[in-house]
């Protein structure tokens, strides 16, 4: 299990010794790069600079009310006015990976498979917020429809080819050489050996260099359309976009940590609300009681914490009396409609729906979950 093609780039040397027993440049390295980090006073945030996260990334920011003020893009820095400590920093995803171990980034917005590729298991990387909702795809082995693989279907039977030994083992093209080897290793296959290339591996079967591929999936049509599939027991990760911070940082700067908290609620905030609409309806009843009793009959009324009831006063022979009763929930966006089935038979009418924008909770767990891992 190595590498065929042993990558030029240094920080690939240097990332293929083991976490546990970094290497003497490395050390070396991080010591240097740690001092200039103290000595800065400013939060540095690394966002993707360019790729399929870029944009996905600050249409997200911005929809926190954390707008990033970019000039131009070919200036790699910017700023969150709202964040007066904080610098932004464009940098390749695989680079905010290596800056946040450095020492040069503080916080960093990136998928999942490249914090988990690049960091290699680090601890010094913290994933703040595991689920931005965007970047979705996962890492998987595939293999060919065709020839030898026609009938395997699992990882267990892609194991089992005899066709794989010390001499001619199952070659495996992918991007991700650290996550790979671990895979295999991990799942008892013996006989494979990788190979990297940046892109097209779906290429690599047909033109003959590899036997299968590792690669990210997400509409899964690039395997359809070169003649692969995946395997049952064949998928490394599952990933989407994560806010991830440096555990240096976040312990030996308190301003680290205070900025990070705000972006963490703001971040929850947001993605909570996202998903769920206010929905307003008016309801006749006796009590306020029964018609919450009425309400909470419903499965998919239950709302948040259960649903508001406010009386609408009218004033009828002289006399203020609640004439019906406003009831407020929130609702998932994907169970709207059969919300608004479910208030109907309970005699709901006048039903209002409106978009969320932020559920602030009194504490996020993501917070407490950070805290906890750091110790505090
Ligand atoms: N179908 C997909 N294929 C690849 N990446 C995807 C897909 N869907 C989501 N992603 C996410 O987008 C990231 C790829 O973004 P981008 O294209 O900027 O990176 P890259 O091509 O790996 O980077 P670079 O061009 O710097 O080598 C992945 O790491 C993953 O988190
Ligand atoms: O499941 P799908 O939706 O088809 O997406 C998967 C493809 O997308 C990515 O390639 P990318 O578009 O980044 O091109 P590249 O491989 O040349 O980098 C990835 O490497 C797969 O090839
Ligand atoms: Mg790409």
């Amino acid at each position: 299990m190595l590498a065929a093609n042993p990558p030029k780039c240094p920080f690939f040397l240097t990332h293929s010794f083991p976490v546990s027993s970094p290497s003497p440049s490395k050390l070396t390295c991080s010591a240097s790069f740690q001092s200039a980090a103290e000595e800065r006073s400013e939060i540095r945030l690394g966002l993707p600079s360019k790729g399929r996260m870029a944009a996905d990334t600050l249409d997200l920011l911005r929809d926190c009310q954390l707008s990033v003020k970019h000039v131009n893009p070919r200036q790699y820095v910017a700023q969150i006015p709202q964040l007066s400590n904080l610098e932004v920093w464009f940098q390749r995803p695989k680079d905010i990976v290596r800056k946040l171990l450095s020492g040069d980034l503080d916080l960093g917005i990136a998928g999942f498979d490249t914090v988990s590729e690049y960091g290699q298991g680090n601890e010094d990387l913290i994933i703040v917020h595991d689920a931005l909702g965007y970047g979705e795809c996962h890492l998987s082995l595939a293999i060919p429809k065709y020839g030898i693989f026609e009938n395997i279907n699992s990882l267990n039977e892609l194991a089992q080819m005899p066709q794989w030994t010390k001499e001619k083992p199952l070659r495996v093209a992918t991007g991700f050489t650290y996550l790979g080897p671990k895979f295999v290793k991990e799942n008892g296959l013996n006989h494979v050996i990788f190979s990297t290339a940046d892109g097209a591996l779906e290429a690599a079967p047909a033109m003959g260099i590899a036997d299968a591929i590792l690669d990210l999936v997400s509409s899964g049509i690039t395997l359809k359309e070169n003649n692969l599939k995946e395997i049952e027991g064949g998928v490394v990760l599952r990933s989407q976009a994560v806010l991830v911070a440096s555990k240096r940082s976040l312990l030996k700067r308190k301003s680290a940590l205070e900025t990070t908290h705000e972006i963490l609620e703001r971040l929850e905030a947001h993605l909570k609300a996202e998903g769920q609409f206010t929905v307003v309806a008016n309801m006749r009843g006796n009590n306020a009681q029964e018609v919450a009793e009425r309400v909470l009959s419903q499965t998919s009324l239950a709302g948040l914490q259960g649903p508001t009831v406010s009386p609408v006063y009218c004033k009828r022979d002289g006399q203020i009396t609640p004439d019906y009763y406003a009831i407020v929930i929130c609702v998932p966006k994907k169970a709207l409609y059969k919300s608004v089935q479910q208030l109907r038979a309970i005699g709901g009418s006048g039903v209002l729906v409106s978009p969320l924008t932020y559920i602030f909770d009194e504490e996020t767990p993501r917070w407490r979950e950070l805290l906890s891992t750091l110790g505090l």
